[in-house]
């Protein structure tokens, strides 16, 4: 954290434009107190939980080489409907290409400011690098830098926000954007299989167009981990999720039964999966989509690697017919585009998938 610039008053951050100051910028400058924004209106923990002394979940953990067994999908099946989160193993990409991933991060994060402002995200898009978009005065801010970046489908990439530096960035990112494809195509059809739906189920209601955003999260040391959060309380707005998680820095947390867990001791070379709001509404709720965030610690940076795989844009999407019955009546109703309005309810510390529940 130690850094030779001049220390920055927070009042001055407060009043600059948040878009053009970045959390890494704030960190450089050796700020002692996070801006007011960044505060968190409701305490973290409550008295009888502390970030150290929260207790950790167990992550089921799903062999992707053994989804053909009825055994493997009944774990599928299970994790998928009770905590929506599980570590997938035997994924197919191979350890070299995760560990570039992650390089590929720390990486770009080191830039220079003025070489990583050449993706900078513009005021009117949602790809590039940048911070927190802000939609009102009210709104908490994360403790977060990242790099967004549409990377499926690939004649819909905006090179342009495709950092040339470091040097092998498109190569290992286009690598690692088909390895996750290959996943999420294979839990997708062992998700509709294990339901006795069809296996391309999921898939077509994806669309032929289904997309893919990445998202690089630096989360710097924070002077005060106990009031600031690297990502507020949510739930994906994507079909499925997969999270390269920091090898060495713990800090993702989320929600069972009403309380707050860690998420510990991952198996390594693990990737993390999340069902996200698409799945939940075309399961008919069967498949839950998590809540979970980010916490920040004060003495090391964290990153991670999050893929939001999603239905096409502009395919309409609702729960799948065979998963609608009388014991089960439609719990969503159709919908298009759900990421946009998922950005809004996001930044505005709401539930998107609650606007579009029936019962
Ligand atoms: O960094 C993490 O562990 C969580 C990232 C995440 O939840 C997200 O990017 O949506
Ligand atoms: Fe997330």
């Amino acid at each position: 954290m130690a850094s030779s610039s001049p220390p920055l008053a927070t009042e001055e951050v407060d009043q600059e434009n948040h878009s053009s100051v970045t959390v890494q910028e704030m960190v450089n400058h050796g700020v002692h107190q996070p801006p007011n924004r960044y505060i968190c209106k409701d305490p973290l923990y409550d008295e009888s939980t502390n970030s150290t002394s929260l207790p950790s979940i167990d992550i089921p953990v799903i062999d992707l080489s053994r989804l053909a067994t009825d055994e493997e999908l009944q774990k599928l099946h299970s994790a998928l409907s009770s905590l929506g989160c599980f570590q997938v193993i035997n994924h197919g990409i191979e350890v070299g290409n995760l560990g570039e991933m992650e390089e590929l991060v720390r990486e770009f994060f080191r830039l220079p400011k003025e070489e990583k402002q050449k993706y900078a995200r513009p005021a009117d898009d949602i790809e590039g690098y940048g911070t927190d978009i802000v939609l009102s005065e009210s709104q908490t801010l994360d403790w977060t830098d990242r790099l967004y970046l549409l990377v499926i489908p690939e004649d819909g990439r905006k090179l342009q926000f495709w950092p040339q530096n470091p040097k092998d960035f498109r190569r290992i990112l286009h690598e690692y954007s088909l390895g996750v494809t290959n996943i999420i195509k294979i839990l997708l059809q062992s998700a509709a299989k294990m339901l006795d739906l069809p296996e391309n189920s999921f898939l077509n209601q994806c669309g032929e167009k289904p997309i893919m955003f990445c998202r690089f999260n630096l989360y710097p040391p924070c002077p005060r981990p106990e009031q600031v959060l690297g990502l507020k309380p949510h739930t994906d707005g994507s079909g499925l999720t997969i999270l390269l998680p920091d090898k060495e820095v713990e800090g993702l947390q989320l929600v069972k039964d009403n309380k707050w867990y860690k998420v510990a001791h991952l198996l390594p070379h693990a990737l993390l999966v999340n069902a996200g709001d698409q799945l939940e509404i075309m399961s008919n709720g069967i498949f839950k989509s998590p809540m979970h965030r980010a916490v920040t610690n004060l003495e090391k940076e964290r990153i991670s690697v999050a893929m939001f795989w999603a239905p096409e844009l502009g395919k309409e999407i609702g729960p799948l017919e065979g998963l609608i019955n009388e014991e089960r009546p439609r719990r969503f109703a159709k919908l298009k585009d759900y990421h946009l309005t998922y950005f809004k309810h996001y930044q505005l510390n709401q539930r998107a998938i609650d606007a579009v529940r029936i019962n």
